[in-house]
């Protein structure tokens, strides 16, 4: 199987920039990928189309599929489910396109249980500080909603730590990190992962390398 044809997993914080990136992808190349549309019980946020940014579902269509053994993973986050069917992938795959997937840290880690072998890449922040900016500015979120996304991504930071991804970008500057992750999805050479900053969450942008994961915070 070449490397293009491999699935690639996105994930990173929630706020990070996932969908900014991938955004920019599907723009500068129409027919090749395709997003697997995720399936999710929240509600809508303005702009996003059902089918397109998610099959919106209730929480009893949801359990069914799940029964069914529908899912190649899913998880609950903010009291609300998200999953990835096997038609979603299936489908991407029957138009010949690379299938990319967004999917939070819980979703990874079941994912590498079963036989997709995608290529992973895990998109951080350069800082917490960046993060909640980020978080505020999309305006999408109560500030209730942005303290528990803030707290979700130290353990997405904790396990990015473990190296469960094949590679790390950092988004910074965004036409940098968009440059790189372009180089990524296409399968154009070789791109050289950057250093995982250590987030806590007063950090600025302080990564001297030096920390483990056992030294992240476990709260905010
Ligand atoms: N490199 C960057 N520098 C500054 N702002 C950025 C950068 N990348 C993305 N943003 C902004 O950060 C906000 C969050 O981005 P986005 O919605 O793409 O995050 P996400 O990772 O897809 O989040 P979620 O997982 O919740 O869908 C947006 O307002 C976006 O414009």
């Amino acid at each position: 199987m070449s490397l293009f044809s491999r699935p690639l997993v996105v994930s990173g914080p929630s706020g990070v920039g996932k969908s900014t990136l991938l955004k920019r992808l599907f723009a500068d190349f129409p027919d090749k990928f395709g997003f697997s549309v995720s399936h999710t019980t929240r509600s809508p946020r303005p702009g996003e189309v059902d089918g397109k940014d998610y099959h919106f579902v209730s929480r009893d269509d949801f359990l069914d599929l799940l029964k069914s053994d529908g899912f190649i993973e899913h998880a609950e986050f903010s009291r609300n489910l998200y999953g990835t069917s096997r038609r979603a992938v299936e489908k991407v795959h029957a138009e010949g396109r690379r299938c990319i997937l967004d999917i939070e840290a819980q979703g990874v880690r079941q994912i590498k249980k079963t036989d997709l072998n995608p290529v992973y890449v895990f998109i951080s922040p350069p800082s917490m500080q960046s993060l909640k900016e980020r978080l505020v500015g999309r305006a999408t979120d109560s500030e209730e909603q942005v303290q528990k996304r803030l707290l979700t991504a130290i353990e997405e930071m904790r396990y990015a730590h473990t190296g469960a991804h094949d590679i790390i970008l950092v988004n910074d500057s965004l036409d940098q990190t968009y440059d790189k992750f372009k180089r990524v999805a296409i399968g154009n050479g070789d791109v050289e992962s950057d250093v995982l900053p250590n987030l806590s969450p007063d950090s600025s942008n302080e990564n001297d390398g030096t920390r483990t994961p056992n030294d992240l915070p476990t709260h905010v």
